[in-house]
């Protein structure tokens, strides 16, 4: 097996970073000219990315209740649920397999141990595994907002799934699916059996092919590649929204989420070896004063301590009881 690996560089200039602000999604009227010079379509055989100029002025005065006076915004990071190919024990990488009925079901736990946290946007790697999981995640949430796909690949998908009704837009949430979070693409291991590879390349070089940072299994990407487009997505594209005080769900892959956590954490390439993340499970920070402040998995919908993180978190917690007590009265 050739030990060359694919030039990062390569898969970053594929589409640009920035392609478009999504938090605008809930107050944009229309205004998609189809002709218009203000679109920049930045193109290559299989991906497309419209940045549409008009939409990318700062996200202010988003009516929504979980946003306010504050610099404080919760962030949730979820590895997708079980897959097919985890359930196989085969490498996986960028291929886009669906989730087993395992991890619909931790997908759908996820979502009870997030229930009661508001979520503004919703960022995904363009991985149905991870798309699903944020889905069915949200079908457990008690404000019931409806994520919403945006499909900016195109002028014409942009116009053609626009929303009319500024009141619907209110009740939906934005769901942004990005590359640059897909798992890291394991090259020439994609589809290999893991035992198995193990058996033939020894135990060492196959961990230090899974776990290590400067290492990319062949002509795959090493972690730190992962993260150099991972973490660009995330300080050009998400971090600006938590310093908009919008609350960010991240449904992505073991990888692409290590890389981030080792820049929420300040991890060194040594520590970021023993970090392994179960599928399903999230992860809050809260993000204050340009800080990260990490606090673990929430445990439960009932679990007194998750809503003594913040106060604004434990103020949403009570505004949703008191709107559940007013249907039941
Ligand atoms: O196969 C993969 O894509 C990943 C995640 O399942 O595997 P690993 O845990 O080896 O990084």
């Amino acid at each position: 097996m050739a030990t060359t690996t694919m030039s990062h560089q390569a898969i970053g200039s594929i589409v640009s970073h920035r392609p478009f602000k999504a938090s605008q999604f809930l107050k944009e009227p229309l205004n998609v000219p189809m002709k218009s010079k203000r679109f920049k379509i930045e193109a290559t055989a299989s991906q497309i990315s419209v940045v549409d100029n008009t939409f990318l002025s700062p996200s202010k005065n988003r009516p929504q209740e979980s946003k306010k006076n504050s610099n404080e915004a919760a962030l949730i990071l979820i590895r997708h649920g079980e897959s097919l190919w985890n359930e196989k024990n085969l490498f996986t990488g960028c291929v886009d397999v669906p989730l087993t009925q395992k991890g619909v079901g931790e997908a759908i736990e996820a979502g009870k141990k997030i229930s009661n946290i508001p979520v503004d946007l919703i960022f995904t790697s363009s991985l149905i595994r991870a798309q699903m999981t944020a889905m069915l995640a949200m079908t457990q949430h008690r404000r019931k907002k409806v994520p919403i796909i945006l499909h900016n690949e195109s002028v014409k998908a942009k116009t053609w799934s626009h929303v009319f009704s500024e009141e619907t837009r209110k009740q939906s949430i934005p769901v942004i699916a990005a590359w640059q979070l897909n798992e890291r693409m394991y090259g020439e291991l994609q589809g290999l059996n893991k035992k198995e590879t193990a058996e033939r390349y020894g135990t060492q070089q196959v961990h230090e092919w899974r776990r290590s940072y400067e290492i990319p299994p062949p002509k795959g990407e090493s972690l730190e590649m992962c993260a150099e487009r991972a973490v660009a997505y995330f300080e050009d594209n998400i971090k600006p929204e938590l310093a908009s005080g919008n609350n960010v769900m991240i449904a992505a892959h073991g990888n692409s989420l290590r890389s981030i956590i080792m820049y929420l954490d300040d991890l060194t390439s040594q520590e970021v070896t023993t970090l392994d993340l179960s599928t399903g499970v999230p992860l809050l920070y809260i993000f204050k004063e340009g800080k990260f402040m990490k606090r673990g998995s929430p445990v439960g919908p009932t679990e007194a301590g998750v809503y003594a993180y913040t106060k604004r978190l434990a103020q949403y917690r009570e505004k949703l009881d008191a709107a559940s007590q007013a249907t039941l009265d």
